[in-house]
């Protein structure tokens, strides 16, 4: 569900609903006028007429097919808060057409219609247009040029682009929050140039974080996006400490054992914390952010989020959807209808199995055609009954990887093709290129099972985009379990592991002989949740709580109860010759982990471990007669007794669960008559 927090809210929807309210009314009140002959892009002709694809834009053919936001009710004049999305790409690409002159092609993607449906907020755009732009008069020409966009460059060297953009980002941040390894050389490769990629990727940052201070006005809403950013939220706040400013992650975020491995692990963390909320796609992405600072930083997790010094960091579960209407209105429109027809009658008598997928090693291409093989090859009767086609969109091509992918998908599919291709047909039609949005609706639309086998993923817009188009066919979806969307979609698609390609290849058997009925019940089960959770609802839950935790921020920092009086404290204790001291261990008296890795300490399975420069005051508090010392905690009791066994004191396992002195046994502090009916009503 939007909005979730990574774990439940202490605040009742209620509660929530009305503070949003109020919290609207006055944001309405205080918030700026638009600036009068400014045009919105978000709202533009320009903008809803423009390419939906990441092909180049033919106006004439996207004609037409405007936003559901866009129903002549433009807010013209109206108060609203200005959105700045900071995004390492612009949604336009720029063309350089003379020395001060350019064309913009735009290109959308799931945020950039996303973002057209919040219509209470005024947008601008703060990103990378993806060119080298090195003279002066080029930079000036360009600026105005996305200006009339609500669009602001960030110009970056070709040096800056390829050690942060294809080094730090695509080649060391991506891969990893993918749990995907690198081969052994270029590990070492990668491993040697950290340094001078973190360098650019900092630099990088700061460079965004300039350009946003620059238009920043007070009461702005500041949203960044992904992991190319997350230094910015850091650099954002140095500037101005009462930024709102929000951090969402668009892949995944992965266990706290694969985010140990970074060298920059410490610095990533401490600078997306400085935001004041920080969004995942799903529960699990949020848990392991949250588990990682815990666990790297030492810092306690609350259901809320991270606390590091009575200020907490909001975290929470948003997962996004699409502008489902966009789909279903798209397939009504004459083009599409004669897309539709002519591929009908393309693959007439066969079924269209497809794949649309940006060539990346995320995607599982490779593992997803051997499967389709293995399926070909266990089930000869479908040879000439089925057909695989695939879409697989050029993406970050000067990354080395990339182009190894590129060659090794060619040379299976030729070799599939050779092997099944008859002197008229082949199994698999692979395309290297993208598709404008009306074939691609048409596509999703003759398609009987689609096929989404990512080996990791954020989320997959493409299982929705196909659940969407799918109204009178009804076909299925093939959805690998390790794609976000295996979480919203799950229970109407055929969930697979792709790295088991068995497993996929009887799923494809399966998917391909399912009865009407079944499909139907799964098909419908998908499509609720697709056009019930839009893009639009995603991007206005965000922002509405990021809005709601800067006010409960100022709430809690009324409520944070005021520091102990040191010298007060210490001369009652001296007068004292009975004293007892409660402390915590977890976050209170641990050690955190990069302290335990420099001095080369084990750290047994992140088992938290008292801090070492405690030890010797601790031992001295414990063997002192008139003191009696107590470590209350959450953790086990053996963690408990690995750390103070030797200690004289109290311990307190499981937040009291369990007690003793530590030359005694572990009693229970469970009273034996307690009512536990309850247990069986909460298990799993
Ligand atoms: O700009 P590129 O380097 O060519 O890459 C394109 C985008 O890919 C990633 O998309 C992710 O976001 C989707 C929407 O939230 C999600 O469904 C998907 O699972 C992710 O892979 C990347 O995160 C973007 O920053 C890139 O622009
Ligand atoms: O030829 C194509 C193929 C894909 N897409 C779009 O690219 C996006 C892919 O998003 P997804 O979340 O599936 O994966 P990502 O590429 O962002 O990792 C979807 O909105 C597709 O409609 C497109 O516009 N043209």
């Amino acid at each position: 569900m939007p909005g979730n927090k990574y774990n439940s809210s202490p605040l009742t929807p209620r509660t929530r609903l009305e503070r949003l309210l109020r919290e609207r009314e006055l944001r309405k009140n205080r918030s700026f006028l638009q600036n009068e002959g400014e045009p919105d892009f978000f709202a533009s002709e320009s903008f809803l007429n423009a390419s939906e694809s990441w092909g180049p834009i033919d106006e004439e053919e996207f004609a037409g097919t405007r936003s559901s936001t866009d129903n002549g009710e433009r807010l013209e004049g109206r108060c609203k808060q200005r959105l700045l999305v900071v995004a390492n790409r612009l949604p336009v690409s720029a063309v350089r057409r003379g020395e001060d002159s350019w064309q913009l092609e735009i290109s959308v993607g799931g945020l950039v219609s996303a973002l057209l449906g919040v219509r209470e907020f005024e947008a601008r755009w703060i990103g990378w247009a993806g060119v080298n732009v090195p003279d002066e008069i080029g930079q000036k020409a360009l600026t105005k040029a996305l200006a009339e966009k609500r669009c602001i460059p960030v110009f970056l060297d070709e040096e800056t682009v390829h050690q942060y953009y294809n080094g730090y980002c695509n080649n060391m941040l991506w891969p990893l929050f993918h749990y995907l390894g690198l081969p052994q050389e270029d590990r070492l490769a990668t491993t040697r140039s950290f340094q001078s990629q973190f360098d650019a990727y900092k630099r990088a940052n700061q460079m965004f974080a300039k350009v946003v201070n620059n238009i920043y006005e007070e009461g702005d809403v500041v949203w960044c996006h992904d992991y190319h950013l997350m230094f910015l939220p850091q650099c954002l706040k140095e500037y101005n400490n009462n930024m709102k400013v929000g951090w969402f992650l668009h892949t995944p975020f992965p266990s706290s054992e694969i985010h140990r491995t970074l060298p920059s692990r410490t610095e990533l963390l401490r600078s997306v914390l400085a935001a004041d909320l920080v969004g995942f796609h799903t529960y699990d992405y949020a848990r392991h952010f949250v588990s990682a600072c815990t666990r790297i930083l030492g810092l306690e997790g609350t259901p809320e989020g991270v606390e590091d010094q009575g200020r907490l960091t909001r975290v929470a579960a948003f997962p996004i959807g699409i502008d489902s209407d966009r789909f279903v209105r798209a397939l009504e429109l004459p083009q599409v209808q004669d897309h539709i027809n002519e591929l009908k009658e393309r693959f007439a008598g066969r079924k269209v199995m497809l794949g649309v997928d940006r060539l990346d090693m995320i995607k599982g291409i490779p593992q997803k055609i051997l499967a389709f093989e293995k399926f070909l090859e266990e089930n000869p009767s479908w040879r000439d009954k089925v057909v695989l086609i695939q879409i697989a969109v050029p993406t970050r091509t000067d990354v080395p990887e990339y182009q190894k992918l590129t060659s090794q998908v060619h040379e299976i599919v030729g070799r599939i093709n050779g092997r099944y291709g008859t002197l008229t047909t082949v199994p698999i039609h692979h395309l290297d290129r993208s598709l404008d949005f009306h074939a691609l609706c048409a596509l999703y639309a003759i398609t009987d099972v689609a096929l989404v086998t990512s080996l990791r993923d954020g989320m997959n817009l493409v299982s929705y985009e196909f659940v969407a188009c799918q109204g009178s066919k009804k076909g299925v979806l093939i959805l690998s379990e390790f794609a976000g969307a295996a979480q919203s979609l799950g229970a109407g698609a055929i969930l697979v592991n792709p790295w088991n390609i068995t497993e996929v290849a009887s799923s494809i058997g399966y998917a391909l002989n399912m009865p009407a009925d079944e499909r139907e019940k799964r098909h419908l089960h998908n499509f609720m949740h697709v056009t019930t959770h839009t893009s639009q609802e995603w991007a206005a839950t965000f922002v509405s709580e990021l809005n709601d935790t800067i006010v409960e921020a100022q709430i809690r920092t009324r409520q944070v109860p005021p520091s102990l009086p040191i010298k007060g404290a210490v001369d009652s204790y001296l007068q004292s010759n009975n004293r007892l001291l409660i402390l915590g261990f977890n976050a209170t008296l641990t050690a955190p982990v990069d302290f335990l890795g420099r001095r080369g300490g084990q750290i047994r399975e992140m088992e938290p471990k008292l801090h070492p420069d405690l030890k010797e005051p601790l031992k001295r508090l414990c063997d002192d007669p008139m003191t009696t010392v107590v470590v209350l905690s959450g953790s086990d009791r053996n963690v408990l007794d690995d750390n103070f066994g030797e200690y004289n004191m109290w311990l307190a396992a499981e937040n009291g669960m369990f007690l003793r002195l530590t030359t005694g046994e572990w009693m229970t502090t469970m009273p034996e008559n307690l009512n536990m009916d309850w247990v069986d009503s909460v298990k799993v």
